[in-house]
């Protein structure tokens, strides 16, 4: 690669493509700020377009190439918080069609397979750990962080396109907005700009959560800022990043910082990292003079909090102002088209039940789902999921064999409590199954898919302990037709820093009858059934409703409109934002 001895802010030096592109974007930010002040339109010159072509060309995920991450878990309580970093997995066979493959009898109850091994030119379909079954169409779907399936290529819209040139022109951002209004997938945008702005390596994308930082890629909030849990004095976290090489590295390489899901971060800790990029970088900066993208929405739910602890929103932290130079606020749902559900959903999302919404929902009490696929039951608590789980896998025919997969673990094992892939998972044919991580974005086969156990492969040798008898499952996924899948053991590791303290090898796979809103944050599921009488949570209700695309996709067993609860420093947050 031509490399010319040009360094940026940051005193790294960038290739000279890397240079002329960020040139390129901050003059067509410039040039539309511009344009803009003086009222015209742009036109834009042709390398002016090239530079909106990157902004807004779809990004063609490539999950494998990207770090994949691990986490620590999450229990209904509480999101524990860990360390994620690229997990080279174990070797598995290539993505291969039926007929190189597999010839599966189905007129029985049981199996039958024959195998032919894969040829070496079928081997560069990639590293994907699912084997696809089946003649259907290929998926020509893509997901995004979210499991979210997309059929057709999205362009970024007005107020998008705005946060994009912002970030083009080195500013720092908070995107925030309701349910669906794709602050995702904006975010997922401007990471590949930033990584034309700077070096990759000099961006560094985060979440609040490990589940979150899964989602995107990217390591946890704390794990960047090395400062452990960061409950001691912000001078002692000072020394504690001094302390170590890596860490202190890892501050002063930075150029962009990325945090997603910031509504779960709280105020004190803000401030607190705030304090040490300042320190180590030895600047008055915010963070240290580092570009800040930050999205999330306040009226989802809060940061989780121990009995008796009482946190602050990030947005009251004492830097929180002069850590942004655009606070833009999302106005555009995508996920919803129907107008009358998203006026519902946004009344829901400020605290407001007008009689004419609580009616509506009321009459929600029946729903139409594909063939042999329940509805998703959302539940506030996490004992209700396991409980629905067990019963309806109990309840499966009898005379169908269910499996056994028990993780292996290695390393510090308790560390990986409440991790998110089971130690032990039992399925059976006819199971619903959610995906827990990427596997092919282009198949469809992303976090969030959901799908039906339709049979297991013969035994054969697994890293994982299986039940006597049991082999590989076969999925057949919502989305993909007739196509179906084996799913393989994927890895999840625990770090500290670079050093993997704790491993856990699982099929990637969860029981997906019931689910709590809590993990299901984030997400768009077609057809959902719920009792939101018994939420407990601020946001809850709203986050539960929202991740359906229509009315027709929810059936409600309980309202009660009195759970529709708000943070009143939430609401005043949103009206200073639009300037109420
Ligand atoms: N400009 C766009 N054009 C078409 N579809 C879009 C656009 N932006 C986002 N979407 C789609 O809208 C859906 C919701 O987007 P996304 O998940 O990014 O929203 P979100 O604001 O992050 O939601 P949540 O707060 O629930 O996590 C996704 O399916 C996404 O692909």
């Amino acid at each position: 690669m031509d490399v010319i001895m040009l360094k940026d802010d940051q005193s790294r030096v960038l290739t000279e493509q890397q240079r002329n592109r960020a040139l390129r974007q901050r003059d067509l930010a410039l040039a539309r700020r511009q344009a803009r002040m003086s009222g015209s339109t742009l036109v834009p010159t042709p390398s002016q377009q090239e530079v909106i072509d990157i902004t807004s060309s779809p990004i063609r995920e490539s999950s494998k190439s990207k770090p994949e991450v691990i986490v620590l878990g999450e229990s209904d309580d509480e999101v524990i918080h860990s360390t994620v970093r690229a997990q080279p997995s174990i070797p598995a066979p290539p993505l291969v069609r039926k007929e190189d493959t597999l010839v599966r009898n189905l007129e029985s109850e049981g199996w039958r397979e024959t195998r032919k091994r894969p040829s070496p030119e079928k081997e560069s379909f990639g590293p994907c750990k699912a084997v696809k079954m089946g003649t259907a169409d290929e998926g020509t779907s893509s997901g995004n962080k979210n499991g979210n399936f997309e059929t057709k290529e999205a362009t970024p819209s007005p107020e998008q396109l705005r946060v994009l040139e912002a970030v083009c022109n080195r500013q720092s951002v908070f995107v925030t907005g309701s349910a669906g209004t794709g602050k995702s997938y904006i975010l997922e945008r401007a990471i590949q700009v930033l990584r034309t702005v700077y070096h990759p390596s000099a961006v560094y994308v985060t979440a609040s959560t490990g589940i979150a930082a899964c989602a995107i890629g990217g390591t946890t909030f704390h794990a960047f800022a090395g400062v452990g849990i960061g409950l001691s004095k912000k001078e002692q976290l000072v020394d504690m990043v001094m302390r170590s090489k890596e860490k202190k590295q890892r501050w002063l390489n930075a150029a962009a910082l990325v945090i997603d899901e910031i509504s779960m971060i709280d105020a004190e800790l803000f401030d607190k990292v705030d304090f040490v990029g300042r320190a180590v970088r030895r600047s008055k900066e915010r963070f240290g003079g580092l570009q800040l993208i930050v999205t999330g929405d306040f009226f989802q739910l809060p940061p989780v909090q121990k009995p008796g602890e009482t946190k602050s929103f990030v947005f009251s932290a004492k830097c929180w102002k002069e850590c942004f130079d655009l606070q833009m606020e999302l106005t555009q749902v995508f996920r919803q088209s129907d107008r009358e559900f998203v006026g519902m959903l946004n009344e829901i999302r400020r605290g407001e039940c007008s009689f004419a919404t609580e009616t509506r929902l009321k009459s929600c009490t029946s729903i139409s789902t594909a063939p042999g696929i329940e509805p998703t039951r959302l539940y506030p608590r996490r004992a209700d999921v396991d409980r629905e789980n067990e019963q309806k896998l109990r309840s499966l025919n009898p005379s169908s064999k269910s499996v056994t997969f028990s993780a292996k673990d290695s390393g510090r094992t308790q560390m990986l409590n409440g991790s998110r892939a089971e130690a032990e998972i039992t399925l059976a044919i006819g199971a619903q199954v959610m995906l827990i991580k990427n596997l092919g974005t282009e198949q469809g086969l992303v976090n969030g898919a959901r799908g039906i156990v339709v049979g297991f492969t013969a035994p054969e040798k697994s890293e994982l302990r299986i039940s006597p008898g049991g082999g590989l499952p076969v999925v057949r996924f919502n989305h993909s037709g007739s196509s179906e899948w084996i799913i393989r053991p994927e890895a999840w590791s625990v770090m500290e820093g670079e050093v993997e303290v704790a491993k856990r090898l699982q099929l990637p796979l969860i029981l997906a009858w019931a689910l709590s809103v809590h993990k299901c944050q984030g997400m768009t599921l077609d057809c959902v059934e719920t009792d939101l009488s018994r939420t407990f949570e601020y946001g809850m209700v709203y986050v539960a409703l929202s991740r359906v695309r229509s009315l027709h996709g929810l059936r409600l067993l309980g309202f009660d409109p009195l759970k529709i609860r708000v943070h009143p420093e939430v609401v005043t947050f949103y009206d200073q934002l639009k300037g109420r």
